[in-house]
C-alpha cells in the first residue's frame, strides 16, 4: 500500500465552509490557526522551527516533504509553535547523511497535528484570491461537529503572540575574544540570527522581549538586534513604546521583520495586513539605492506601510518587486535600518547576509 492511502483520516476545515479531506500524521486531535502557504522548495524543519509561525497552520506548496529527514542542528528554536502542518505528501523514507528521525516522527515529538494527502494546489489557490483566513485541522468527524467548529474557527485571533515565544531571562552566547557586544531582542527570534552575527566577532546577549531601555543601557552593548516573531505587530503597544525608548539611546540598531515593524511604528508609521503574505526562499526585493535586485527569504503577513513613513524621519531602501511594498527603511534620526526580509535564510539564499557585515560596520565606526 503506497503512504498516499494509508492512515486514519484527517480534515481541514476552512473558515468559508471548505473540506478538505485527507490523512493524518504526526498527532491526533484538533488544531486551529490561520492558515497560511509557504513557497519554500526545502527548509520544512527550520520553517516548523520559525517562531513566526505561532498560531498558524502551515502549508508548504512543494508536494513533497520529508525527503532528508530532520536533526537537532537544524532547528531555529528550541521548538515548533506552529498549530498545526499541511503537505501534499510526506516522505517515510528519508535520506540524507545528517539525518536523525523523520518529519512524522518530528511532528509527534513537538505534539503537533497535520493533515496530507490534500490537494495543497488548490488550497493555496483559495488563499490567494480570498487572502488569508482561519481554519482548523482535525482528526475526528468534522462533518458532526461543522458548525461547532466554525464557530470557533471564525472567532480564532492569535494572541499574546510575542511574550508566547520570548525567553524568560538573558542568556549570553559568544565564540573566541568577541569584538563587539550585540543585544538581540527576543520577539521570538531564530537561532541563525544569533549565529550571523557571533560569527562576525559579537558576543550575543539574548534578552526578554520586555527588558527596559534602562535595563538596556546598563549593559552597554555596541549594537541592537531586534528580531523576528510572531502575530499582528501593531498590537504590541507596552513593546512599541519601549522600543522607541531603546531607539533613543543612539545605540546603532538592525532590525529583522518583526523587529522592523515595531521600529517603524514606534517612529510613527502605520503598517496593515497583506492579503496573503510573503513566505518562502525566493521573494524578490530591490535595493533602491543599488537598484540591484536580491533574493531573498521571507515570512511575514504584515508590512509597513510606506507612505506613512515620515520622509524627515526615514527612507523606504527596499521594495519588494511583486507588489511593491516596503522591505527597508534607512533611518535619518537614530542610527537604524532595517529589513522586511530575512538576511540570515535558513531556509533561503544568502543574498543579504552582506547586510550583516553592514551592521558590524556601523557598529566598528561608532566604536572608534
Ligand atoms: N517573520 C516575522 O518576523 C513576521 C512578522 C509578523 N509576525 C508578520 O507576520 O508580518
Amino acid at each position: 500500500m503506497s503512504l498516499l492511502e494509508r492512515g486514519d483520516n484527517a480534515y481541514l476545515l476552512l473558515a468559508d465552509g471548505t473540506i478538505f479531506e485527507g490523512l493524518h500524521f504526526g498527532v491526533k486531535g484538533t488544531a486551529i490557526g490561520e492558515v497560511v502557504f509557504t513557497t519554500g522548495m526545502t527548509a520544512y524543519q527550520e520553517t516548523l522551527t520559525d517562531p513566526s509561525y505561532y498560531g498558524q497552520l502551515v502549508t508548504q506548496t512543494f508536494p513533497l516533504i520529508g525527503n532528508y529527514g530532520v536533526n537537532a542542528a537544524d532547528s531555529e528554536s528550541a521548538r515548533s509553535y506552529i498549530h498545526g502542518y499541511i503537505v501534499r505528501e510526506w516522505c517515510n523514507t528519508p535520506s540524507n547523511f545528517r539525518m536523525e528521525g523523520d518529519i512524522d516522527g518530528f511532528l509527534k515529538e513537538q505534539n503537533i497535528v497535520g493533515i496530507y494527502n490534500i490537494d495543497t494546489r488548490k488550497l493555496t489557490r483559495i488563499i490567494r484570491e480570498v487572502g488569508v483566513m482561519n481554519g482548523v485541522i482535525t482528526t475526528e468527524d468534522v462533518y458532526a461537529k461543522k458548525e461547532e467548529l466554525l464557530e470557533q474557527v471564525r472567532n480564532y485571533t492569535i494572541q499574546n503572540a510575542i511574550l508566547s515565544v520570548t525567553g524568560d531571562e538573558p542568556r549570553t552566547y559568544r565564540e573566541g575574544t568577541p569584538k563587539y557586544k550585540v543585544a538581540l531582542y527576543d520577539f521570538g527570534y531564530k537561532r541563525n540570527i544569533r549565529n550571523e552575527l557571533v560569527k562576525r566577532g559579537c558576543e550575543v546577549v539574548v534578552l526578554p522581549a520586555a527588558t527596559s531601555a534602562e535595563e538596556l543601557k546598563a549593559m552597554h552593548v555596541d549594537g541592537i538586534m531586534l528580531s523576528n516573531g510572531p502575530g499582528d505587530p501593531s498590537e504590541n503597544q507596552a513593546i512599541i513604546d519601549n522600543v522607541g525608548e531603546i531607539a533613543k539611546l543612539g545605540i546603532p540598531i538592525f532590525g529583522i521583520c518583526l523587529g522592523h515593524q515595531l521600529l517603524a511604528l514606534s517612529q510613527g508609521c502605520r503598517t496593515e495586513k497583506l492579503k496573503y503574505g510573503h513566505r518562502g526562499a525566493n521573494q524578490p526585493v530591490i535595493d533602491l539605492n543599488s537598484h540591484r535586485t536580491y533574493v531573498t527569504s521571507q515570512n511575514h503577513g504584515y508590512a509597513v506601510v510606506g507612505e506613512s513613513l515620515d520622509p524627515e524621519v526615514g527612507t523606504v531602501s527596499h521594495i519588494n518587486a511583486n507588489d511593491k511594498t516596503c522591505e527597508g527603511i534607512r533611518y535619518h534620526k537614530i542610527n537604524a535600518f532595517t529589513v522586511q526580509f530575512h538576511p540570515e535564510a535558513h531556509g533561503g539564499p544568502l543574498d543579504t547576509a552582506y547586510l550583516f557585515d553592514e551592521f558590524v560596520a556601523v557598529m566598528e565606526k561608532e566604536k572608534k
